[in-house]
């Protein structure tokens, strides 16, 4: 699905899927701005909702906020890489965006949950990388909801019941952040995409380059 890329160090390699998970105000949306911003070569998912908008939030940056009969006809048309029911609203992720960025060499980054990741596993086993992010404490988990300050006490008392469910997907992820100190989730997630790039199976370009310092040192 991917292509090559050239890494600043000169050796092409494939472009990866970076998945962040977590339940609802354990940090990922904080967790993935930071990413992209220090990241050049990541691109985030920007991904459809027929849920309201947050104030604060805009639109095609946090999401495409459509109605239920637009995202219906999104997925009619096969316009969605996954999708799923979360919260009692549709989420999707649009395809063509993501396929764009792959084929041009960019990794990217996707904030979805534990069916979205399952959905690009089956579709892309070899280039899914999966990170699951927990909070320290519930009591934390329900004091970051509240700070956020974006939804109601009842949309908050909502997702506080299906945290538990949601945490309970953490098995079926690569790697494991608990988010406590901001500082330190952001530089163990930086090390996870990190070490990732440097993969020997993405870096197809070493062959070329192994080949070409032998070919010198031969002269
Ligand atoms: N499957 C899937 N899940 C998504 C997508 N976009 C967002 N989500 C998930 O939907 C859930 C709710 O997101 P949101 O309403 O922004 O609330 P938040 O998690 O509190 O920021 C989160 O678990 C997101 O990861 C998507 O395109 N596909
Ligand atoms: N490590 C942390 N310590 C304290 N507050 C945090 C931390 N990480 C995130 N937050 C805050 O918690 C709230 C929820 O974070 P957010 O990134 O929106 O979560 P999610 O996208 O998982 O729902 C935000 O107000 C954010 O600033």
């Amino acid at each position: 699905m991917t292509k090559a890329m050239h890494n600043p160090n000169g050796v092409e390699r494939r472009g990866l899927m970076f998945v962040l998970s977590s339940p609802s105000g354990a940090g990922k949306t904080t967790l993935s701005r930071m990413l992209v911003s220090e990241t050049p070569e990541l691109e985030m998912s920007v991904s459809a909702t027929t849920r309201p908008m947050r104030p604060g939030e805009i639109e095609g940056r946090d999401y495409y906020f459509v109605d239920r009969s637009k995202f219906d006809a999104m997925i009619a048309a096969d316009e969605f890489l996954e999708w799923a029911n979360v919260f009692d609203n549709r989420y999707g992720t649009p395809r063509a965006a993501v396929e764009t960025a792959l084929a041009a060499g960019r990794d990217v980054l996707f904030d979805i949950d534990w069916q979205g990741t399952q959905q690009l596993r089956s579709r892309a086993p070899n280039d899914v990388v999966s990170v699951f992010i927990l909070p320290p404490s519930v009591q934390a988990l329900e004091h970051r909801l509240h700070t956020r300050a974006q939804d109601s006490d009842e949309v908050i008392r909502g997702r506080m019941r299906k945290a538990g469910d949601e945490m309970s997907r953490f098995d079926a992820y690569d790697y494991i952040v608990v988010n406590d100190n901001i500082g330190m989730a952001f530089e163990s997630v930086r090390a996870i995409l990190r070490a990732e790039q440097l993969k020997r199976a993405r870096q197809v370009g070493l062959d070329a380059f192994v080949q070409r310092m032998r070919l010198e040192l031969e002269r």
